[in-house]
């Protein structure tokens, strides 16, 4: 029986790329990549899903699958009842997708043409297309970049350009590839602000794929880890951390040298100068921690640094392996 609530239904489903290499002056080797390897799940509506995994897992051709620029070799697949790869034109109807490493945009046009390309593209209503484009423009701060040539933007302002082409038809599912790559603070802290409220007030369904950890801790409530081609877990972002047993670093400075810190629950990884690094588990809450330090010693400065996905889906492996059966 279907999931009659999932908007995103996998089942099974698997891509196989044949390679030629030429290994000679004549020969040529054959070889199979199974880049997704027999992958089943499904997203209900108004859900934000984190798609992670190590370089090379399969997410950009599950992503490519989902918007049916690739058949799958395998399986079933369905996005909000279609067969992407059928009916694909009838699918970009209902979708939207953001590639973070490259434009949807028209390079040597203002932000505004391209939108109206969009417009006609996808034959949005007057009223509609003055809506969400007014939207897109008030909570992305665009007003001032609408007749800057694309090719001007910064990779930020550009990012929140492509943001708002990818919502001008009301999409139900987002993809996301990527989104926050290579933005400073502020542009990332906006990009995912604005992708809340979408989620939040349209009830967008979002499949984001991310190198960043904090994306995923801000936006998703579950987690997806995909690697060599099969899901290696689904759940949710706290089941990851304790899984891989990871942690999450306090960088502070304090006003003068000092030996080592030591605290419960965290363990002093590194000192320079008046500067320490200290670890501890990424599941609790870094709040006690601040406190006690700051009744303890003259702290000038703190940040946290989050641990890098790899490092997580790493730890994962290390504690599965020697978990007893
Ligand atoms: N068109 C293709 N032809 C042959 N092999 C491919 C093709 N596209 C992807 N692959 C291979 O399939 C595997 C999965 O690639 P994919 O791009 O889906 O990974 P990814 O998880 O998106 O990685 P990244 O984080 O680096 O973007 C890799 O081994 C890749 O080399």
């Amino acid at each position: 029986m279907p999931d009659m609530t999932a908007l995103i239904e996998l089942d099974r489903v698997e891509k196989v790329f044949d390679v030629r290499r030429r290994t000679g002056p004549l020969r040529r080797e054959r070889r199979q990549v199974r880049a997704v390897d027999g992958i089943s799940f499904t997203v209900p509506a108004g859900q934000v899903v984190g798609y992670i995994g190590p370089n090379g897992a399969g997410k950009s051709t599950t992503v490519k699958m989902l918007t049916g620029i690739l058949t799958p070799s395998g399986g079933r697949l369905r996005v909000a009842g279609i067969d992407p790869s059928r009916e694909r034109t009838r699918l970009a109807r209902r979708i939207g997708v953001v590639f973070g490493q490259r434009t949807t945009l028209w390079w040597d046009l203002p932000l505004r043409d391209s939108y109206e390309l969009v417009r006609r593209m996808y034959r949005i209503d007057a009223a509609r297309y003055r809506r969400n484009l007014d939207r897109c423009v008030g909570l992305l701060d665009l007003a001032p970049l609408l007749d800057v040539p694309v090719r001007q933007l910064s990779l930020g302002q550009r990012m929140r350009g492509d943001i708002a082409a990818a919502l001008l038809h009301d999409p139900e599912v987002l993809y996301l590839d990527e989104p926050t790559i290579g933005l400073d603070v502020v542009s990332k802290a906006k990009v995912r602000a604005f992708l809340r409220t979408v989620n939040t007030e349209q009830g967008t369904t979002v499949l984001l794929t991310t190198h960043d950890l904090t994306d995923i801790e801000q936006l998703c409530r579950r987690v997806m880890v995909i690697d060599h081609g099969r899901l290696v877990y689904d759940g949710g972002l706290d089941g990851l951390h304790a899984a891989g047993d990871s942690e999450r670093t306090l960088v502070v400075d304090f006003e003068r040298e000092l030996p080592p810190v030591e605290l419960p629950g965290a363990r002093c990884e590194r000192v320079e100068g008046p500067r320490q690094w200290i670890a501890f588990p990424a599941a609790a809450s870094a709040a006690p921690l601040v406190a006690e330090l700051a009744a303890r010693h003259g702290v000038v400065d703190l940040s946290v640094r989050e641990p890098a996905i790899e490092d997580v889906i790493a730890r994962m492996y290390a504690a599965s392996s020697t978990a007893p059966a």
